[in-house]
């Protein structure tokens, strides 16, 4: 039977591949793959994506960041309330590519929480997956900066950080759930992430950039344990 929550979701990034109407076209195909296997699939659209495929797809759709702020007077700010209001679930914190302070995952943290936002606290270290567990995230995504985009998987090249970031997230926070990232790109790089104690994984170029983003997306949800 499908758990409850994704176990795999797409970060669209700024790839041109991701937005308009070449985004839809991986959110159609995860939304396929999604109701052919029962694999739950999560999206990580850019900004002007999300209220479009909250209101298209039964996908679960994440911001890929907010800012650490609350409404009032402040000009060009990502609120985790605008998020919601435009049909996200959750959001990216702390994604490699938009990195905050520990005070600040911290804050926006507390806000995603205060609005009911599932929080997915990426990390790049086991020190820094253990520090964001205190903050206890519905998620840590464990993704080491190196192998992001380099096609290299982190289940192949960097296997103990999946295990040693799950250990040490359990030990601080028991309900959150650990994704990898980084490099994945097949079932094969999912399960063997799974095996080595991951809920579920985190990617981006390996769909995204894909030529077809439904025999791939079909691949990874095979690899789903
Ligand atoms: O940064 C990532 C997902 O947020 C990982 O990117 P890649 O899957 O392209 O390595």
């Amino acid at each position: 039977m499908a758990k409850r929550f994704p176990e795999i979701i797409i970060n669209f990034k700024i790839y041109t591949e991701g937005f308009g109407k070449a985004g839809h076209r991986i959110a159609e195909a995860a939304e396929t793959v999604m109701n052919e296997t029962g694999v739950i699939i999560g999206i990580a659209p850019g900004y002007m994506d999300l209220h479009p495929m909250s209101m298209h797809y039964s996908l679960p759709v994440y911001a890929q960041h907010i800012d650490p702020v609350k409404p009032g007077a402040g000009t060009g700010h990502i609120l985790a309330d605008a998020v919601v209001s435009a049909g996200a679930c959750g959001t990216l914190i702390n994604h490699s590519e938009k990195r905050l302070t520990l005070a600040d995952i911290s804050l926006a943290v507390e806000i995603a929480k205060s609005v009911h936002l599932e929080t997915i606290v990426c990390t790049n270290d086991v020190f820094t997956s253990a520090a964001a567990a205190a903050f206890s995230p519905e998620f840590i995504a464990i993704e080491p900066p190196e192998l992001i985009g380099s096609g290299v998987s982190v289940s192949s090249a960097d296997p103990g950080i999946i295990e040693n970031s799950v250990r040490a997230v359990k030990n601080v926070s028991g309900s959150t759930k650990v994704l990898a990232g980084a490099g994945i790109h097949s079932g094969n790089c999912i399960k063997t992430a799974m095996d080595l104690g991951a809920d579920g994984v985190l990617l981006a170029s390996g769909v995204v950039k894909a030529k077809d983003p439904y025999a791939v997306l079909t691949d990874l949800a095979g690899g789903v344990i």
